[in-house]
């Protein structure tokens, strides 16, 4: 399927200290317009640097950026025009004057003069990220949470073609940010708005993301939807920061009734059944942690531990002698002999 594309890079590179360990390398990408594009990898792989190169903050050391189609001029020439159309919120606050109330900091973002126009986009920005009623606060007395806020309000009142994101959440009370991620997809959705996205919040990026890019020590490794990338990642790398699995040896996925030829094998927690008709209990409860609406069992067999959940809370206790069936497992790494 074919995309318009916004942003394209061929062959970037930035190395901060002139060799390939740290920045990232040679990295040619497309981002679709419209869509919301993630960056994820490990800390240190390099994924706020890419979006540094794809804003114009960050020269590159080679390579080139083109923002439809031209060459993206970098933020410190002062070219403006096609800039104001990309929007960045990073975690350093650094745009942000402490002293300024929650209103102004929000209008400052603004290009109008129009007072009207101003108060009119102001008062839908604040609403949008619920801190309007915080609107009289000084931007330096608030918590981290609500500074997100406020940054988000600013980059999206004057309705950017692109909003770059810097682990936008991180600091927001996991009660709202589910909303607030929510929210977010669909006000982009429907401005139109493409967004490249950091976080290491797999939950955010499932539920956010349109496309995946992973990024391993500044090289992107895998790209594709977030349904691929989940059910049936090319990497271990990549089901490592999608979704917390247990790994296992090809001796140890034996205790589990699994048949490897592949050095690891992976099993996600949802994909381990318990009980079965006909399937003896050889597994022992070893601890129940209570995760809200469902428990999360700890369970061992041969020094074999796994993780499975159980959403009929009270059900099973430590002590106790379980079946399992897995549904799905996953194998990774060399062909064992
Ligand atoms: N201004 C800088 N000067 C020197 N080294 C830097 C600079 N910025 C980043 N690096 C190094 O480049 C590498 C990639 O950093 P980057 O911040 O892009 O990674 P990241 O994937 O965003 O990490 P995290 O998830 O921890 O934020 C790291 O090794 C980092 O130490």
């Amino acid at each position: 399927m074919s995309h318009e594309l916004i942003l394209e890079t061929i062959n970037i590179t930035k190395n901060y200290f002139g060799d390939k360990s740290t920045g990232v390398n040679n990295i040619t990408i497309q981002v679709p317009k419209g869509k919301i594009t993630a960056i994820v990898g490990e800390s240190g792989s390099g994924k706020t640097t890419l979006l540094k190169l794809l804003s114009g903050e960050t020269k590159p050391d080679g390579g080139e950026v083109y923002y439809k189609g031209n060459l993206l001029p970098l933020r410190s020439q002062g070219i403006k025009p096609e800039h104001t159309t990309i929007a960045m919120v990073s975690q350093d606050n650094r745009e942000m004057n402490l002293k300024h109330t929650v209103w102004d900091s929000v209008c400052d973002g603004l290009h109008s003069e129009d007072q009207n126009y101003r108060v009119q986009k102001a008062t839908q920005a604040l609403n949008l990220l619920g801190i309007y009623d915080l609107k009289e606060q000084p931007f330096g007395k608030l918590s981290g949470g609500e500074k997100q806020r406020v940054t988000i309000a600013r980059a999206l009142i004057n309705k950017p073609e692109v909003l770059m994101l810097d682990e936008p959440f991180n600091q927001v009370d996991a009660s709202y940010r589910e909303d607030l991620q929510h929210d977010m997809r669909q006000i982009v959705k429907e401005w139109g708005i493409t967004v490249l996205l950091v976080s290491h919040d797999p939950a955010e990026i499932l539920s956010m993301a349109d496309e995946l890019i992973v990024i391993k020590e500044g090289e992107i490794v895998e790209h594709g939807t977030p349904e691929k990338l989940y059910n049936t990642p090319r990497l271990l790398y990549t089901a490592n920061i999608l979704v917390a699995c247990t790994e296992l040896s090809a001796e140890e996925a034996a205790v589990c009734g699994i048949k490897s030829k592949r050095a690891t094998v992976v099993i996600y927690a949802e994909d381990i059944e318990i009980g079965g008709v006909g399937l003896r209990k050889k597994w022992m409860v070893k601890q129940v942690l209570f995760k809200g609406f469902y428990e999360e069992l700890v369970i061992e067999k041969d020094e074999v531990t796994l993780r499975v959940f159980s959403y009929v809370r009270g059900k099973y206790k430590a002590g106790d002698k379980v079946a399992i069936r897995i549904a799905k497992y996953l194998e990774f790494g060399k062909w064992l002999s």
